[in-house]
Parts: structure tokens; sequence; C-alpha cells
């Protein structure tokens, strides 16, 4: 099986990749690859080779993926839920302190301070110091939308620092609220959290429902002390919101990973270029999931960790057996169909397993013959068979 690697990735991971037996391909040679393993390259522009199973995201959001387009092709969508979600938690305290304790103005000002070569520097420095003072974290209010892997991380370590934390997530899964404080204040509305915070931190996917989440509507139930912080991507806040109430004194900063010429130029924004999930321990566990969800996909035909196909854990492959992996719409008959072309080829079913996820459905079937290409393109040619292939 033929790999190609998008974006940087530390040199464990192509050495990991190879000792389980996969070739990598280099970019230009991306059509041929049976897996995609990316990080934030977007694949909106990408046009799927027909050899095409899996992409594989080391990391969370998924927006740079074209998941519909993807999916009606058969190929399987996976990442790597919460793999990273310590480093950007750690990364959203060091902004607000940044923004709190005014540090990168204050390190403006030492740095000009010396680079003037002033001989009244130290009286300069007691003088000009009265700017930056700044407020603790202890009692601050942090209002957090969106509590899964990131939000219950930074909840939990602002709480313990002392923050009064208040979240909003109407969704939030069993076990994010098992894993939260007892001491967070849940918010019935996106306002409610929003009226009673000095600053703001949005961890939800990009999603249609979640563009401008932070619109010129809810950016105006902020206190005018406010900040907020964006670590989850450009398109959740509305920028013009942000600048619009910062420039009429109705904000006091904005914080975010996803700078732009406006964002980079504003003084009361302070730009991170996409540093949320990098670091050495983030990216190893977020390659190291997805390369192991990868695996077990490519290899045994398993399902863990996907954003578009159903779980399933099918278990090891019986010896002298052959396995069919099939991706299907979620629609009358196909089990029918698909067992049809078994009976029509006379080969013998061992083991079936089936699950479906919302459109989509997932086949897995071991036979007691070997792989017959023959079978395969019958079973490819079923209406609403999107992908087929032998482990
Ligand atoms: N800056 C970075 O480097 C970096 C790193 C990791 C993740 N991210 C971004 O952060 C996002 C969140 O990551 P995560 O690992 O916490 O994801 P997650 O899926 O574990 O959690 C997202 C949470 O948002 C909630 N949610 C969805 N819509 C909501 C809404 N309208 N209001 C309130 N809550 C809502 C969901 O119920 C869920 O609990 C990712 O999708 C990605 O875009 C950025
Ligand atoms: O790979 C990165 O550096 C960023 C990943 C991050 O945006 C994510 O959604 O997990």
């Amino acid at each position: 099986m033929q790999i190609s690697l998008l974006n940087h990735f530390s040199k464990q991971v192509p050495e990991h990749l190879q000792s389980l037996g996969y070739e990598l391909l280099s970019e230009d040679k991306l059509q041929q690859a049976n897996a995609i393993v990316l990080r934030s390259k977007s694949l909106h522009e990408h046009h799927a080779g027909k050899s095409l199973f899996a992409i594989a995201r080391a990391g969370a959001g998924v927006n740079n993926i074209p998941i519909e387009r993807f999916s009606e092709q058969g190929i399987a969508v996976f990442n790597a839920p919460g793999a990273n979600a310590n480093a950007v938690a750690e990364m959203v305290l060091t902004g607000i302190l940044m923004q709190t304790r005014k540090v990168a103005a204050a390190l403006n000002f030492s740095q000009q301070l010396f680079s003037d070569e002033r001989e009244d520097y130290a009286a300069a420095m007691e003088k000009g110091k009265a700017q930056f003072q700044g407020r603790e974290l202890q009692g601050l209010r942090l209002g957090i939308i969106g509590l899964g892997a990131i939000g219950v991380l930074l909840a939990n370590k602002a709480n313990a620092l002392g923050m009064q934390v208040l979240g909003f997530d109407p969704h939030i899964s069993v076990e994010n609220a098992w894993r939260l404080s007892a001491e967070v204040q849940q918010c019935e509305s996106l306002s409610d959290l929003l009226a009673n915070c000095d600053c703001v931190s949005v961890h939800v996917p990009y999603l249609p429902a979640t563009h401008h989440l932070l619109s010129f509507e809810q950016v105006a139930y902020l206190p005018k002390h406010a900040f907020v912080i964006n670590f989850s991507r450009a398109e959740v806040v509305d920028q013009e919101a942000i600048t619009a109430a910062i420039e009429s004194g109705n904000l006091d900063g904005y914080i975010t990973d996803f700078p732009n010429p406006v964002l980079q130029s504003h003084p009361q924004v302070l730009c991170f270029p996409h540093l949320g999930a990098s670091t050495v321990e983030a990216q190893e566990n977020a390659s190291m999931q997805v390369l192991t969800t990868l695996d077990n996909f490519l290899k045994r035909g398993e399902v863990k960790y996907s954003v578009n196909l159903p779980v399933l854990q099918p278990g090891p492959i019986p010896v002298g057996a052959s396995r069919l992996v099939i991706i299907h719409r979620n629609t009358v008959g196909m089990i029918a169909q698909i067992t049809d072309c078994i009976e029509a080829a006379e080969e013998n079913i061992l083991e079936m397993n089936n699950r479906s996820r919302a459109e989509m459905a997932l086949t897995v079937i071991d036979l007691a013959a070997a792989a017959s290409a023959s079978l395969l393109s019958t079973i490819q040619a079923v209406p609403n068979v999107l992908s087929a292939r032998y482990c």
C-alpha cells in the first residue's frame, strides 16, 4: 500500500509507516496514493485518485477536508480526537496571561528601552512600567464555548488556577460532562455566558452551524473590558464584529491562532501562527493515534475515530480467509445485493459485519476463499456501492 504525507511531520512518522510495511509517495504522486496523512493542508481542490481508500487527519479539525465529496467516493476520513487538546488548552492560558499582563507590549517597551542606548534606562523603566499594570487570573471570569476535548481541559486548568469558569455547550457528551469540574458554572444560552465573563474562548468545530457563532449580535453582549480568544477556526468568529467592537471601545482585545494582514496590524489583537497544536507531545500523540487508526482500517477494515463511517471492529482476519471491505449508501437491499454477488461466485461467507451512520454504511465480509478480482469488480458495480476492496 502507498501513502502520501502532506504537511510537515517529525521523522518518526515516515519511519513508523515504513516499519508497518507502507511505501511512501512524494506529493507529485498523490494520485496513486491509497491513503493520505495530513495536518492542515486543504484538500478542497484535490480530486482523489481511484485507488484512494482513506484520509487521515493528524489533528482534530476536519474543515480542510471535503468530507461529503470524499464520502460519495467511498473514502474513509479519520481524525485524532483529543490528541492535541492539552497543547491547545495550555496555549489558550498563555494567551490569557499575555493579554491580562500586557506581555507583548511590555516586551516591546523593554526592547525599545535598550535599543535606544539611553543611560537613564532604569528610571525610564520604572516610570514606563506603570502602563503595563495587569490583572490576575485569580477570580477572572472565563467563558468557554464548546466543552469538548479542549474546552473541558481548559475549564479544569483555569479552575485550578483560581479563575471562575462558565461553560456553554448544548451538545456536551456524557463522557465530557463527567470529566468537567463541578465548579464550572453551566450557562443556558450563549448570551448568558457572554454577558457574564471577562474573557471568552471558543472551542467548537467549524461547521455551517458555527459560522460566525460570535457575530455582531453576540459580541455586543460582552462587557467593554472583555477580550475574545479564538483557537478554534477563523470563521467561527466574525472578524469585522470584533474589530468594530474594539475600535468603538466596546471590547478590549482579540487573541487568535488564525492571523491575516488586518488582524496582524491591529494594536489590540494578538496573533499566533496557528500554533495551538505545535508541541512535540501533541504532534506525536496525534500522528501516532491516526497512524494506528489508519493501519487498522487498511489492513483489517476496522473503523474507529472516523468522521464519516460507523465504528466497526471486526477482529483479526481468519487464517486462509480473505476480507472484503465495502462502503455503500445506507439504503434498502444492499446486503442482499452484495451477498447475491458472493453466492453467484460460489463463495462461502465465514463472517459478516454491517453498520450504518447517517447515509453511509460499511459491510465487512470474511470469505473462505482467496481474494477474487472478478468478484470484487462485480460488487464494485452494484448500484450504491461507493467503494469495495480486499484488505
Ligand atoms: N488551533 C489549533 O491548533 C487547534 C488544535 C486542535 C483543535 N482546534 C480546533 O478546535 C476545535 C475543537 O476541538 P476539540 O478537540 O475540543 O473538539 P471536540 O469535538 O472534542 O469538541 C467540540 C465541542 O464543541 C461543542 N459544540 C459544537 N457546536 C457548538 C455550539 N454551537 N455551541 C457550543 N458548543 C458547541 C460540541 O458539543 C463539542 O463538545 C476543532 O474542531 C478545531 O477546529 C484547533
Ligand atoms: O496540525 C496543526 O498544527 C494544527 C491542528 C489543529 O488545527 C487541529 O484541528 O487539530
